[in-house]
């Protein structure tokens, strides 16, 4: 088991995190004793102190109290569990109480474990070090099922449930949507030029290029097709949107990857469709935007290729 966490961790760079969160500092620091060798700590002496660590550490497991003054261990753990952010991460109950209803407590609030005091070491470590394989297993698994191998960006999947959820997200809240449509031009006269191969590494260094622009934790930047790249901007209207996608072909105008056999200049450019919506219709779907930005990109690509085209801005009532 210690074999497969230490693979796991290598595999994302990093060590895993543990919480621990008791308001007696005697505790924090037996539990640190114990774990600190084989973890990177954190520590919290409040429920409250520990929902602000998850959202600025994002810990792979905690080991929570359960009677603490302010919130107890099962309201900060039913917190965690009401926010996105923080509800996979695993929470183990380590306390002083030990009835059969207590524990199920814990299980109903959304523990994974229940540990009562005295403190067993080696049992402790026994399932910390389980628990810990299983996330980092799960976050593992996940990210390959969201993730394009080649270009490291988010995948078609992910792509159409992000656009799903951030679409639904603008329409509750009013606010405007931007999709980027990016197409490489003259990808395959690329491929035939310089080989399979080649065109890979030049997909993959171009999907960097683009990543690079996005710095919204809540932006997706997806592998939309073959050589094909798609971009939702929440909370973007049309002006940033269009600002985002020339900061996008000036990123890969900067890379100069040679390209002998582009009619529109020595170096790989791209053409973007932007689409942007003010505001979601009640009752609409993102199919309208995506024409539009699929429209918008065809015209980029019939006034000459490596350009930015954004005309028109969605009608409310086209989306549904
Ligand atoms: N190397 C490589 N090529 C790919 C991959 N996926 C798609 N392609 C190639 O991308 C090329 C896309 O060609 P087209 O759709 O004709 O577009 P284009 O040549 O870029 O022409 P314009 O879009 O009109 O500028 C095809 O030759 C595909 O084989 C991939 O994963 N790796």
């Amino acid at each position: 088991m210690k074999r497969i966490l230490e693979e796991l961790s290598s595999l994302r760079g990093s060590r895993a995190r543990v919480l621990l969160c008791d308001d007696q500092p005697i505790n924090i620091r037996l539990a640190n004793a114990l774990l600190k060798g084989d973890y990177d700590i954190y520590m919290a002496t409040s429920g409250v102190q520990a929902i602000e660590q998850c959202e600025k550490v994002q810990p792979d497991l905690i080991l929570m109290d359960v009677n603490m003054p302010g919130l107890n261990g099962y309201e900060t753990c039913e917190r965690l569990k009401q926010n996105t952010a923080t509800l996979g991460i695993p929470v183990i109950f380590l306390t002083g109480l030990n009835s059969e209803e207590d524990e199920a407590r814990g299980f109903d609030v959304g523990g994974v474990d229940f540990i009562s005091k005295p403190i067993h070491g080696t049992v402790l470590k026994a399932r910390v070090l389980t628990h810990l394989t299983l996330k980092l297993q799960s976050d593992f698994y996940r990210n390959i099922a969201v993730t394009d191998s080649l270009t490291g960006l988010f995948n078609r999947r992910k792509f159409d449930s992000e656009l799903a959820e951030k679409w639904e997200l603008c329409k509750r809240s009013g606010q405007a949507i931007s999709l980027l449509m990016i197409d490489i031009d003259y990808f395959k006269r690329y491929n035939d030029h310089y080989g399979h191969q080649a065109g890979d590494q030049c997909l993959a260094e171009v999907a960097h290029a683009i990543r690079s622009n996005f710095h919204r934790s809540y932006d997706c930047v997806a592998r939309y097709g073959g050589e094909e790249f798609a971009c939702i901007l929440p909370m973007a209207g049309s002006e940033q949107a269009i600002k985002l996608a020339e900061n996008v072909c000036q990123a890969v105008a900067r890379l100069k990857l040679p390209h002998a056999r582009s009619e529109v200049g020595p170096h790989v450019t791209l053409s973007i469709g932007v689409a942007s919506i003010t505001a979601p219709d009640p009752g609409s779907s993102p199919a309208g935007l995506i024409a539009l930005a699929d429209q918008n990109l065809y015209q980029a690509k019939a006034h000459g290729r490596a350009q930015v085209y954004a005309e028109v801005e969605i009608a409310q009532g086209t989306s549904a």
